[in-house]
């Protein structure tokens, strides 16, 4: 071979797609398994929490990513879903809160705090409030800390690891009921619950359809590994974390649903029935889901 011909050949590379991780223990079956393929190194990831990953992957600073299913419901023109791999659940969650120092029936008119990285959940706690409960209460947004949360307010919705904390501990020290959100929505419609999807921008697949496919096959290994292993996964985690292996063993495999099928898309379209008319979106909206 000429070498010195092959030599001037430039070498043009791709780049990497960029992704979102969201930076709670909800998520950590879905990326945990990426180091273990190699797959990670064939990713931008950017680390955060899901309000903001919902806002970048809208205004296209990511590619790919999770995505509230409230803010995926609301720009559903450009984005596709990635089938089977979410964050949900099929009845309890224990990751996403109210927190009450009342009966929820109680809170006509008092404060209910909104914690500010979430967008389903809140929504979600809102619907469930004013249209199962049937009361109206007077809510605000703050950052997601439930005794700071808890001083100016009667009740707070709180999602993540700062949920689960509180739903382990913190609510019983600080005298308060928890409602499940996964649980509420599960006893009131019998659907699971879709807290986040995973979606690509649908420019992004247009340009680049063989790097979506190849990322979320990607993800489903590394999930599918993940849970293979979950035992491995949650002795880790425990290790830095504040949760011991087998609360986090309990959480991935009981409470949290990382699937996405028909019955989980039956809840977002319920979902976006029941929160449509204030919300800017069309009832029956159509969700594309990416074609394998
Ligand atoms: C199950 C959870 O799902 C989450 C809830 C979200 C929301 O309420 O907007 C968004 C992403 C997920 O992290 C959780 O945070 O515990």
């Amino acid at each position: 071979m000429d070498i010195s011909r092959v030599a001037r050949v430039p070498h043009v590379p791709v780049k990497r797609p960029r992704v979102g991780h969201i930076q709670f223990l909800n998520c950590l079956p879905i990326y945990w398994g990426l180091a273990r393929t190699g797959s990670l190194l064939g990713l931008e990831l950017t680390k955060d929490t899901p309000d903001r990953l919902s806002n970048l992957l809208v205004d296209g600073a990511l590619d790919i990513g999770p995505i509230a299913c409230m803010e995926y419901l609301k720009h559903a023109d450009d984005l596709v879903l990635l089938p089977d791999i979410a964050v949900g659940s099929d009845g309890p969650v224990t990751s996403c809160l109210i927190v009450s120092q009342v009966p929820l029936g109680e809170l006509d008119g008092r404060r209910v705090a909104l914690g500010s990285t979430s967008r389903s959940s809140v929504r979600l706690a809102r619907l469930l409030l004013e249209e199962r409960e049937g009361v109206r209460p007077e809510y605000s947004t703050c950052p997601p800390d439930l005794p700071v949360m808890m001083q100016d307010a009667d009740a707070a919705v709180v999602i993540g690891d700062a949920a689960l904390r509180a739903y382990l501990h913190q609510a019983e020290e600080l005298g308060l009921r928890v409602y499940d959100l996964g649980e509420m929505w599960k006893a009131w419609t019998g659907l699971p619950f879709v807290f986040a999807a995973w979606a690509a921008r649908k420019d992004y697949l247009e340009q680049n359809p063989r790097i979506v496919r190849e990322v979320h096959q990607a993800f489903l290994e590394s999930r599918d590994l993940s849970m293979a292993e979950v035992d491995k996964v949650c002795e880790h985690a425990a290790r830095w974390e504040a949760f011991d292996e087998e609360t986090l063993r309990r959480y991935y495999t009981e409470a949290l649903d990382f699937s996405f099928g028909e019955r989980q898309l039956e809840g977002v379209r319920e979902f976006a029935r029941r929160v449509a008319a204030d919300s800017g979106f069309d009832p029956e909206l159509e969700i594309s889901i990416l074609q394998l």
